[in-house]
């Protein structure tokens, strides 16, 4: 009886396990088609828009929701330098759910944003970028059409007119080069006191007050002593900032990282407001004092286009006030981060080289002497020193990424399809370093900058990535070509900067959108008696 029931209930197990084997089957089967007929679907679709003959961008494999993330590291401008190697120049990577293609090789970047400048001059739609100047930002926005176009040109003319335009004061020189000689003596000024004081200084400090007064001077007609704590709270944050708006944050690409409470998210939202309300003050300043007969500065001449409702003579685009006067904002931001960065890598590198120094110094004293200072028009005479000055800017590569680009329409790049809108990490570091393109990329030697007769090789110094290409391609570089050269020729004209003997250089560089070394103490000596110069 047990027997009969058991046997009963074996069969009764078998025909429920046969039933559920079916039915799961038949639904497995099915969720199985609709999964395949949908991925079929994708593929197809995805091929429909590439063009017959292109190839898919080769990448590494991403991992579900965090893609490649992990691949990028601390400095994802090595990583993607090393995944270059694998892949090539067009490589495209995964940043949590998101695409994005990295491009690398100087023959790569040249084509995409200068041939091809059109299909690459987009920006993406990032969150980091979205908190910046309140969303209104001509750099950082993802508005690259009319409007964007209106406002670069707006701010090329301003620069042009507040800075680049011949003095009144009848010395020759451009308006910006009297003020970067003056303010380079009054920091001269400022390290002799320091070493009195204190025996030495940390260059960054102090740099960075005297090359903010520059662009405060152009935008506002306003400077600053060394110790104001008001431009000091401002011009301190730049370490914070650029290390939020570094190419590749998680935060741009992941998006349930910006709803997760996050103090540094929070600290770069009060970094924004902290810096627009500092630019506000003297925007709404000027709005008070404007006298369209007599426009004193970048903020009045950017206040006179938005009342006059035109961009130029021939531009029909008409752009909102704070769209213009916005554009301050951007150029105070850009016009002293990049360039104290530039000033204080170039020390460093004086510091660990003395014998460098020596060839600028030796070289400085026969074409200028020491009677009178720097000027720009003394550059061509100067071979080592611009040498010296790409070599920095090759070396360091503190902007190792240009701010990511994005594309305008579908496209193809070295025979590879990239999709409309796609986020675009420009590689500069990668350029700097190829070994293709350097002999021991990695040793400081201006030399290479030079011909074998002494001359400067435009060719060489042509090769260096650092203010970007194309249409993009920085809108401040003469500018601050200018200041480097006429802040580094002044100093070492007049000063001699070292280390105390057993102290170690740390040169290794923190990533961020500009890449800071260390900071660090140095000394320096007179090398010869000042003129009296007062602050
Ligand atoms: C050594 C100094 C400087 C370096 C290395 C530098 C580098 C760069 C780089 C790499 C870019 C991004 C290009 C791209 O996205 O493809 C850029 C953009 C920009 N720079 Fe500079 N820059 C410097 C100085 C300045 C100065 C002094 C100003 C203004 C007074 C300035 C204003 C701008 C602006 C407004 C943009 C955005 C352009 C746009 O999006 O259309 N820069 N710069």
């Amino acid at each position: 009886m047990t027997g009969a029931i058991g046997q009963k209930k074996m069969g009764y197990m078998v025909d429920l396990t046969a039933d559920i084997m079916k039915s799961v089957t038949a639904t497995q089967l099915l969720a199985a088609s609709v999964v395949f007929a949908l991925v079929i679907l994708l593929i197809r679709s995805y091929r429909k828009k590439m063009p017959i003959g292109t190839k898919k961008v080769p990448g590494p494999m991403p991992y579900p929701l965090i893609g490649n993330v992990f691949s990028l590291s601390r400095n994802p401008h090595i990583s993607l330098t090393k995944m270059s190697e694998t892949y090539g120049d067009v490589l495209q990577i995964q940043i949590g759910t998101k695409p994005v293609l990295v491009l690398s090789g100087l023959e790569t970047l040249r084509q995409a944003l200068i041939r091809q400048g059109d299909d690459f001059l987009g920006r993406p739609d990032l969150f980091t970028f979205s908190l910046i100047g309140d969303g209104q930002s001509m750099t950082f926005s993802s508005d690259s059409g009319e409007v964007w176009r209106a406002r670069r040109r707006l701010a090329q003319n301003a620069l042009k007119t507040f800075a680049i335009s011949p003095s009144p004061t009848s010395s020759g020189m451009c308006l910006v080069e009297e003020n970067i000689i003056k303010e380079a003596e009054y920091l001269i000024r400022k390290f002799q006191q320091l070493i009195n004081e204190k025996g030495e200084f940390d260059p960054y400090r102090y740099v960075v007050v005297s090359v903010a007064n520059i662009i405060c001077g152009m935008c506002f007609g306003k400077r600053y002593n060394h110790e104001d704590e008001e431009l000091l709270s401002v011009v301190n944050l730049t370490d914070e900032f650029g290390a939020i708006a570094a190419s590749g944050n998680p935060a741009d690409f992941i998006p349930i990282l910006k709803y997760l409470p996050s103090s540094a998210m929070k600290a770069f939202r009060e970094i924004n407001r902290k810096f627009l309300s500092f630019i506000n003050k003297f925007v709404n300043e000027h709005y008070k004092t404007f006298d369209q007969n007599h426009v004193r500065d970048i903020t009045d001449s950017l206040i006179q286009h938005s009342q006059e409702k035109k961009v130029d003579e021939n531009s029909n685009i008409h752009l909102p006030n704070e769209k213009i006067v916005n554009i301050v904002n951007d150029l105070f931001g850009a016009g002293f981060d990049t360039i104290t960065t530039a000033l204080s890598w170039s020390l460093m590198y004086l510091v660990a080289h003395p014998e460098i120094q020596e060839k600028i110094q030796t070289e400085l004293d026969q074409v200028i002497g020491r009677e009178r200072r720097p000027r720009l028009s003394d550059k061509a005479q100067l071979p080592y020193t611009e040498a010296f000055i790409s070599e920095m800017f090759r070396h360091s590569s503190f902007m190792p990424f240009t701010i990511p680009h994005c594309t305008t329409k579908d496209t193809t790049l070295n025979g590879f399809f990239i999709p409309k809108g796609i986020c675009v990490l420009i590689n500069q570091w990668q350029v700097n370093h190829d070994p293709k393109l350097w002999k021991d990329p990695f040793t400081f030697c201006p030399e290479r900058f030079l011909n074998a007769d002494g001359t400067i090789n435009k060719i060489e110094m042509e090769k260096v990535m650092v203010f970007g290409l194309g249409k993009r391609r920085c809108v401040g570089e003469a500018i601050g070509r200018m200041e480097v050269f006429l802040f580094l020729t002044t100093m070492l004209q007049q000063m001699h900067f070292f280390k105390h003997d057993g102290e170690k250089l740390d040169m290794s560089s923190h990533y961020g959108l500009t890449m800071k070394h260390k900071r660090c103490q140095v000394s320096a000596k007179l090398r010869f008696p000042m003129s009296s110069i007062n602050e």
